[in-house]
């Protein structure tokens, strides 16, 4: 079976896929030229990531097409009802990135809580003539512990976010469309762990008691989750 991994493929994927009898094509194919493609070659396997669209159009003109499968969470690019309506089994890989995603929002709070963007690049700029100046606006930089994080969207994000966040000290609020009470565990290098339990509040009581908002909650409809008026509370 041909498969084409148009947004890429990492080597073991291609490795385990190859071991099992499939073609995996990672040549990148521009959108434009993709139904094309997928029907001289008879590509019956498609995986993107995001940047790729699987729109009905492209579903509607290539046949051959068995399963799309998205590496990654969000499916905004593929119309998966319409896909599925028609036969194509639609896979997406739910939890493989939640904890690099929510190391990922570590690695901000921490850059932002000690202005490291703004001194990593004005340093070695201004740093021998402003130094005093420099020294003192980052003086106001703050630490995590002890802080209180407003999660909202406790799903598999917000909860590997939840357990950095206790690791580090951190109080932690959520809220969730959803789940009420999130059970999180949190597991040392030893495998020593600590089960915290979460009680999902309304939105409007952890925007008004965080220090720092997370959002990890897909696409609204509105277009929006929070805005300047629910920042000033
Ligand atoms: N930027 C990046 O690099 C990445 C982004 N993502 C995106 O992050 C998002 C979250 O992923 P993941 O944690 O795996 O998803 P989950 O489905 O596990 O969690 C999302 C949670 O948010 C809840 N939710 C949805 N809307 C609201 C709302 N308005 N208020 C409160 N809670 C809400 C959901 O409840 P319910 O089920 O009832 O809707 C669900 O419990 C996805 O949209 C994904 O596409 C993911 C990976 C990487
Ligand atoms: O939804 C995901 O998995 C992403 O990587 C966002 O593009």
């Amino acid at each position: 079976m041909k498969v084409l991994a148009n947004d890429g493929l990492d080597q073991s994927g291609i490795d385990a896929l190859t071991l099992q009898g499939f073609e995996v094509i990672t040549k990148k194919v521009p959108q434009e030229f993709l139904i094309e493609y997928i029907n001289e070659h008879k590509i019956r396997t498609i995986l993107v990531r995001s940047a790729t669209q699987v729109r009905k159009e492209l579903i509607d003109s290539c046949p051959s097409i068995e399963i799309i499968g998205r590496g990654g969470v969000g499916m905004d690019n593929i119309d998966v009802d319409y896909a599925r309506e028609k036969g194509i089994h639609v896979i997406n890989t739910p939890s493989a990135s939640s904890e690099s995603v929510a190391e990922l929002v570590f690695a901000h709070l921490f850059s932002g809580a000690r202005f490291l963007q703004d001194s990593n690049r004005k340093m070695p700029l201004v740093g021998d003539t402003e130094f005093a100046s420099l020294k003192k606006a980052y003086a106001a930089g703050i630490e995590l512990k002890g802080k209180t994080i407003g999660i909202v969207g406790m799903g598999r994000i917000g909860q590997e976010v939840a357990k950095i966040a206790l690791g580090l000290g951190m109080r932690v609020i959520a809220a969730d469309n959803m789940i009420g009470k999130a059970s999180i565990k949190v597991t040392f290098y030893n495998k020593q762990f600590i089960n915290v339990d979460i009680e999902t509040e309304p939105l409007q009581e952890v925007l008004k008691h965080s220090d720092f908002i997370t959002l990890h909650v897909p696409a609204q409809k509105e277009g929006f989750m929070i805005g300047k008026k629910n920042l000033k509370l």
